[in-house]
């Protein structure tokens, strides 16, 4: 016998997909210990979804200010950086103590460490052996590797979220979420450049591509660069200033700025885990996990970001926790992953949503639906506040009625999004939306227009 401590589970990762199996178990009476590299919380609560929405609450007064320009709104509003950032160490700088707190609270032992295999039953946190019987591994993402000359320059998300200072002439590199997210906000807290440069032809590659559209009409109308078909190359530093290269249709060009910011992608965060010791295998979208969350060691689970399951997203990752810890808890192939329409949103403003099929891929199995495609910028919704580029795709079935796809795009899109998915979960057919009764005037109440 080793001298390592013994658990019935030990979870890796204290975020979304990790915290909720670790109180399932805890709450059964299992011995469980929690262990994390960084403070307790995760990407989403630290330094993902959670900051940056405080970012964009504040530059949404910067987007009212100017939609409703000339109708009766005089404010002139201005962004204070470093008072942005604080607002946002409000909310993150007390999260950390309150989710290990509630952890400790629940009896679960929380650890603070890199956590690496040594064996099939034992891991080792600075130097410290542990064994348990089960392990649950929830790592995350990292941003991907580039391959490229000078990736170490870059920026990535979370350095963004902590900026002490209003960026001047930044570049993202990439054009999918963070990227856009992160270029709204720097133009409205009115950085002086702002260059997106995205390798494909369009940006928000996961988005229907007209809505997409419309979106870049009003990302170049406030000033942002945005170049498709723009692929970087190379990233050189000069004294303070970086020169970035990328390939075009045209040959390569370069633009110069003061900062370089990763927003290409986000890989598995596994090399350091040393999986191979524990016979966990794993490709290049993570952990390979069966639908119930077991990888090939059979006493060994993984959830969120870093397996290669659903979507890298929050609910995603809590919802694989969830069917973890049953199992765990069953000590069998329980209960199987099965993913209710997802939806998404690209929290640019306005905002793009999408859930369900996209017109591509319902074109691509065949099936037989109507689509209703329409901008409404004519609709009192969009009227009485000034937005000026708003509207719906929604792919209706014929014969059925059955929703196959909802796609916005407008200020209230983030919340419309999770009504479809809500009525696509349940099986209602379009008539059936349309004889839902909303609260009127709601971005609710467009629903019954849109099927
Ligand atoms: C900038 C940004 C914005 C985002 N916005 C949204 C959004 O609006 N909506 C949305 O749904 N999703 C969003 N996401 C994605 C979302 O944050 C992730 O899908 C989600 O947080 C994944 O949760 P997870 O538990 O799998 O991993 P994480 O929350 O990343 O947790 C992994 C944890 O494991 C720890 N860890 C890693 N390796 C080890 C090790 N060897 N030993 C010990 N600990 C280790 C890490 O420190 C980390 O705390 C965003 C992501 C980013 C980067
Ligand atoms: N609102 C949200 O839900 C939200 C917000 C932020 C992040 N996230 C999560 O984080 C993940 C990572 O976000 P992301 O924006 O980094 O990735 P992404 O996958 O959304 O977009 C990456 C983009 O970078 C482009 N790209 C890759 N290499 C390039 C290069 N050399 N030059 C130019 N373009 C290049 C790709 O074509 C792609 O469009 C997302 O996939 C998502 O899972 C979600």
């Amino acid at each position: 016998m080793s001298d390592a401590q013994d658990y019935d589970l030990i979870v890796i990762g204290a975020g979304t997909g990790g915290n909720g199996v670790a109180r399932m178990t805890a709450a059964a009476g299992w011995n469980v210990a929690s262990v994390d590299s960084l403070p307790y919380g995760g990407t989403c609560a630290l330094r993902g979804c959670d900051p940056k929405k405080m970012l964009i609450a504040v530059t949404e007064g910067v987007d009212w200010a100017h939609n409703l320009r000339g109708k009766g709104l005089e404010a002139q509003t201005s962004i204070n950086w470093p008072d942005m950032i604080a607002f946002k160490r409000t909310f993150t700088g007390v999260m950390p103590a309150r989710i290990e707190a509630g952890l400790k609270k629940a009896g679960i032992f929380t650890l603070h460490g890199d956590a690496r295999f040594t064996g099939p039953d034992t891991i080792e946190v600075n130097g410290s052996p542990l064994r348990a019987k089960h392990f649950h591994i929830a790592t995350g993402a990292r941003p991907m590797t580039l391959n490229i000359p000078g990736e170490d320059l870059l920026l990535t998300s979370t350095d963004f979220l902590e900026l002490p200072e209003k960026p001047k002439r930044i570049v993202f590199v990439g054009g999918g979420f963070i990227a856009m997210e992160f270029a709204h906000v720097s133009k409205r807290a009115s950085a002086s450049e702002v260059t997106v440069l995205e390798m494909v032809e369009r940006p928000l590659g996961n988005f229907d591509p007209d809505l997409v559209d419309m979106l870049v009409e009003t990302t170049i109308e406030m000033g942002i660069n945005l170049q498709t078909e723009a692929k970087v190359l190379k990233i050189e530093k000069t004294g303070e200033e970086f020169t970035v290269a990328y390939e075009t249709p045209f040959g390569v060009k370069t633009v110069t700025c003061d900062l370089v910011v990763h927003g290409s992608g986000r890989a598995p965060n596994i090399e350091h885990l040393n999986l191979a010791a524990a016979g966990v295998e794993s490709g290049r979208r993570g952990i390979k996990v069966s639908r119930y969350m077991r990888t090939t060691n059979p006493n060994i689970f993984a959830a969120g970001d870093c397996a290669d399951s659903g979507p890298n997203l929050t609910p995603v990752s809590a919802y694989e926790g969830r069917v973890a810890g049953k199992n765990l808890l069953a000590g069998k192939d329980e209960r199987a992953v099965k993913y209710p329409p997802i939806p998404s949103v690209v929290f640019t403003l306005p905002p793009v949503a999408t859930v369900g099929l996209s017109e591509a891929a319902a074109r691509e199995k065949g099936l037989n639906f109507d689509v209703k495609f329409e901008k409404t910028n004519g609709w009192y919704s969009s009227l009485r506040v000034g937005a000026v580029r708003t509207g719906y795709k929604v792919l209706v079935e014929r014969g059925t009625g059955v929703i196959l796809g909802a796609h916005l795009i407008g200020p209230g899109a983030e919340e419309q999004i999770n009504l479809f998915a809500m009525a696509m979960g349940a099986g209602l057919t379009a008539n059936q939306m349309k004889g839902i009764i909303f609260a009127y005037p709601s971005y609710a109440s467009d629903i019954g227009s849109m099927v």
